[in-house]
């Protein structure tokens, strides 16, 4: 079996799997199968020859080698294109995005200084998997510096449509970076469809069942839904410690029906939307005061980038306006934590919720819907209320799907998942379980690295030139 390479922005810990999450869990997992080494950003910002060195260490036969950012690095690839360029435009808010040419330098030149550091350290049947949006030139570049072993690449956030991804100024160089690699995933068919759209009508490419030609080169292009570690993350749900933090929320809110919503304070999430949804609850539905108390936990994400400020603001103010405005004596409508919890705290919090609101305005897939419906009670589950825009809603059709950017439908499920009867609610878990089992994390990386596994790195002989494939 090769060795695994897997190569991120952010790069998990060796150890610690409840605090890390189900991605590293999953990560580490085919690492430690593998012998693998994991490369990325420290997550340190050092100026100075230090941070050019690599870091490495090992445990269990998996190796984690990283590098500090330089802060010109962290503000133009980082900050810069990584998040106010590809960030906004991948989910579709051209209305946020700089386009800045400093930025995209910066871009390519840490693309480049990842991998000047990796090329050292690969051996020649390496099986290489790089992720997500900070890295889409990276296989192009460690193929310039002479990389012949197979390379894989997954984008863990959407793909957009054609018209708003040829607005920035580079586009046809990402796109044809990304054939530089022998597969690429994406999280949903949708995303598939919408980068087989920019192949076959923007770059002239065409298509042979899931291999794309453009560029004259090829790459083969599937859909891999990630999923989550799913029956660690119910027994971590039906711990001891998890019913400890969950007894800890019902006694601070009387036993009222507890709403709960997890996310990044990032303006993808949809959380003025999902605030201004709450309130109008509460105005349509009067009888529901003091019965119900919403949760809403939003760690500080990005938080040097102006656009994220912007939300954090509008946020703060939404809050202190829905609770002076219902409040009572004995009763907060809404609690806003701005804090990280661990992950062993959010299983008991999602366990104590009753209803779960999952509502981004686009979101490639969505992890915390599936946490929660994975730590419910069996014979007693909460009910999720899910964004049609997050790329989990596919996978779990048996949630209540809304539309976020509708205040009053979100109210209105809101009001079906407080009444929805025990045995509904068992169903619509049952069967999203039965899902969440089918496709979870392991499976995703399995089947991603078997995919990876049997590419052909180059064009073979006998391969249709494009014309002859279109025609
Ligand atoms: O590294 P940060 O800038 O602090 O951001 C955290 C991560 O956010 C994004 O997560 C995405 O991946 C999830 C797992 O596949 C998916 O469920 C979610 O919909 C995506 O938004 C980002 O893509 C990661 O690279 C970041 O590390
Ligand atoms: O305070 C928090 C908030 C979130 N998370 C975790 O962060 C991940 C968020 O993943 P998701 O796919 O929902 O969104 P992303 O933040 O990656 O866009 C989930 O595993 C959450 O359990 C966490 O551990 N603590």
């Amino acid at each position: 079996m090769s060795r695994l390479v897997v190569v991120s922005n952010r790069v998990g810990p060796l150890r610690g799997a409840t605090k890390a999450g189900g991605l590293a869990v999953a990560l580490a997992d085919a690492l430690r199968t593998r012998r693998g080494l994991w490369f990325g950003w420290s997550g340190e910002v050092r100026d100075g020859p230090q941070g050019h060195e690599v870091q490495a260490q090992s445990l269990g036969g998996v190796t984690r080698a990283v590098i500090d950012l330089t802060s010109t690095e962290h503000d133009d690839y980082y900050n810069g294109f990584a998040n106010r360029c590809l960030w906004p435009l991948f989910h579709f808010r051209l209305d946020l995005a700089t386009f800045d040419r400093r930025y995209y330098e910066g871009y390519q030149r840490a693309n480049q200084r990842f991998a000047q550091a990796l090329t050292p350290l690969l051996r020649d049947d390496d099986l290489i998997w790089v992720h997500d949006y900070h890295l889409l030139p990276f296989g192009e570049t460690l193929r310039d510096m002479g990389a012949r072993q197979r390379l894989g690449f997954f984008l863990h956030i959407p793909w957009p449509v054609r018209e708003i991804l040829t607005a920035l100024p580079h586009h046809e160089h990402l796109v044809r970076a990304l054939f530089s690699y022998d597969l690429v995933g994406f999280q949903t068919e949708a995303d598939l469809l919408r980068f087989q759209d920019y192949v076959l009508r923007e770059a002239g490419g065409s298509q042979r069942g899931n291999r794309l030609y453009a560029y004259g080169r090829s790459v083969i292009a599937q859909a891999y839904p990630i999923g989550i570690d799913t029956d660690q993350f119910a027994t971590l749900a039906a711990s001891d410690e998890a019913g400890h933090e969950a007894a800890k929320l019902k006694a601070a809110i009387f036993d009222r029906t507890q709403i709960v919503g997890v996310d990044r304070l990032d303006y993808t999430k949809g959380l003025p939307e999902r605030f201004q949804a709450y309130e109008k609850l509460l105005e349509l539905y009067p009888e529901a005061h003091g019965q119900v108390s919403f949760l809403q936990i939003a760690p500080t994400s990005r938080g040097e980038v102006q656009e994220y400020i912007d939300i954090r603001h509008q946020l703060d103010a939404l809050a202190g306006h829905i609770n002076g405005r219902f409040a009572q004596l004995d009763w907060t409508p809404l609690r806003y934590i701005n804090r990280a919890i661990t992950r062993r705290q959010l299983a008991g919090i999602y366990r104590a919720s009753r209803i779960g609101l999952v509502t981004p305005l686009r979101d490639g897939m969505n992890l915390v819907a599936k946490e929660y419906v994975a730590a419910q009670d069996p014979d007693n589950p909460g009910v999720l209320v899910l964004s049609r825009f997050a790329g989990s809603a596919k996978q779990m059709a048996a949630a209540l799907i809304v539309n976020p950017y509708d205040p009053v439908g979100v109210a209105e499920a809101i009001e079906t998942a407080r009444h929805m009867p025990l045995a509904q609610r068992r169903d619509r878990h049952r069967a999203l379980m039965h899902e969440l089992r089918r496709s979870d994390v392991a499976s995703w990386s399995q089947n991603f690295l078997t995919a990876l596994d049997h590419a052909v790195a180059a064009v073979p002989p006998g391969v249709p030139a494009i014309e002859e494939a279109a025609g």
